[in-house]
Parts: C-alpha cells; structure tokens; sequence
C-alpha cells in the first residue's frame, strides 16, 4: 500500500514507513504572524523564468505537476533567503474538497482552499535527486489561492486537464510562463522545512508569499473533477491533498516585511 491521502494511507500513517515525519523540521506549519520576526536582512526574492522550459502537465496520483527542464540556468531562483542560484524543477498544488480547506500552510490558523508550490533545487549540487537529501537542497515558493476573479493564468493550466485526468496521464505543456502565478507583492515568509509528502526530506528553505492569487470557485471545481485513480480503476476524485500543519519544535520564521 503506497502513501496518499486517504484514512488508511493518508498524513497520518506516514510516519510507519517514513519516521522523519515526526523530525524537527517538518513542513508545513501554521504561520503565526504576529510571532514571525521581521529581518532587514532578508533580501527580495529573484525570480527568472523562461517559458521556453516549461515542458509537460502530468497527473502523478498525489497531485498534478508541470515539469521544467533544469539542464541550464533558465529558470532560477535567487536571494530572499537563500545564497547561490536554485532551478525550478517543477510546480504543483494542493487543494481541498470545498473552498473552506486545501492550503497546507496556514497563517494565524487560516486555511486557503489551495496553495501552489514552485520546487527549486540548489545548483551547487549536481542533481535534483542529490539536493534533495541536503538541508540546504531545495528551496518552495508557496503561494496561497483565495477565492476571487477568475485567474486566466490558471485557466491555462486548467484547460489542460482533460489530457491528465486520471493517474499516470501526461500531455506536453509547453510555453507556460510560471511568473504569471506570482503575487504583485512578493513578501514573504521564510523558515527550515521538509518536504509535505514522503519522502518528507528536511531539505527546504521554505518561502511562503504574504499576498494570494485569486482563484474563481468555478476554477476550483475543475481541480476537484481529476482523479486520485488510474484509468481502470473505481473513480477517486482528488480532493483534501494536503498535509496539516506539523509542530514547530522551536523553529522561528523570519519576515522579509514589517
Ligand atoms: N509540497 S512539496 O513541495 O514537498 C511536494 C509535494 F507535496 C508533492 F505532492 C510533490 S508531487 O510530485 O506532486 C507527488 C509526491 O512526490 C512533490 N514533488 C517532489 C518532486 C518530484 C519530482 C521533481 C521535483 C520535486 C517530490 O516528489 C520529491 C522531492 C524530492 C525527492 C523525491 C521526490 C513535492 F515536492
Ligand atoms: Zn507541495
């Protein structure tokens, strides 16, 4: 039985097969914004995309993520808090089964109905697959969809979903530029994590943005019409892909804003 998102395989099961679960830097948390501490020295971020790597849409069972090619240094991110250059490898989403739950962090207790990660791995490595067990390997953009105007970024993502609605199915998804997702304002806060899903490696700086997209409640719809399920299988609609907030165990979260 692989992991997921279910009462038999879901968050709280991981732990059995992946005990780092229960570690000192677990993500995500509960943003308490009146206990984060706000750092003149954190720099803004620096984000450079080229929609030229975007490559495919792909349906992994867990969520749905497009892939980026990382061979050079086209898409990066720098600064905020991190030194060296990063490169997206990929992006993705978690989101719930209404529009009152879905984000995996959340801020003062709030929770949003869906929050995107933009995944980017540290080039003084030589390899995604080696940043990933460094503690300072990956560096996640998170940033938060409220429910709003509908948002013709993600209408491009969302038209591609017929292609990918069942688990396993893929479809190039090319010229799609990830900038488009972002905030006005990239304020943000920053604090040691892991990754929200097995393997759960303590190995991001995580870099969560104060100010949310909007998403349409029909937009929303479509992300709950793809499937946890394969092809063959009884249909599972994927809803509520998201871990809950993890303990802090001392960790402080710094502010890049006053
Ligand atoms: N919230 S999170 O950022 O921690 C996160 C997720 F929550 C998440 F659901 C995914 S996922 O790829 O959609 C399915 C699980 O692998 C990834 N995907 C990772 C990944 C796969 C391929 C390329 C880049 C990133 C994740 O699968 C991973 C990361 C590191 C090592 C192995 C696997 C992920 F990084
Ligand atoms: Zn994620």
């Amino acid at each position: 039985m692989s992991w997921g998102y279910e009462e038999n395989n879901g968050p709280d099961k991981w732990a059995d097969n992946f005990p780092i679960a229960n570690g000192p830097r677990q993500s995500p948390i509960d943003i308490v914004s009146g206990a984060s501490s706000y750092d003149k020295g954190l720099k803004p971020l620096s984000l450079k995309y080229d929609p030229s790597t975007c490559l495919d849409i792909l349906n992994n069972g867990h969520s749905f993520q497009v892939t980026f090619a990382d061979d050079t240094d086209s898409s990066t991110l720098k600064d905020g808090p991190i030194s060296g250059t990063y490169r997206l490898k990929q992006f993705h989403f978690h989101w719930g089964a209404s529009d009152n739950k879905g984000s995996e962090h959340t801020v003062n207790g709030t929770k949003y109905p869906a929050e995107l990660h933009l995944v980017h791995w540290n080039t003084k490595y030589k390899s995604f697959g080696e940043a990933a067990s460094k503690p300072d390997g990956l560096a996640v953009v998170g940033v938060f969809l409220k429910i709003g105007g509908p948002n013709a970024s993600l209408q491009k993502i969302i038209d591609a979903f017929k292609d990918i609605k069942a688990k396993g199915q893929q479809t190039t998804f090319g010229g799609f530029d990830p900038s488009t997702l972002l905030p006005g304002c990239l304020d943000y806060w920053t604090y040691d994590g892991s990754l929200t899903t097995p393997p759960l490696l303590e190995s991001v700086t995580w870099i969560v943005c104060k100010e949310p997209i909007s998403v349409s409640a029909d937009q929303m719809a479509k992300f709950r019409s793809l499937l946890f399920s394969g092809e063959d299988e009884p249909e599972c609609c994927m809803v509520d892909n998201y871990r809950p907030p993890q303990p802090l165990k001392g960790r402080s979260v710094r502010a890049s804003f006053q």
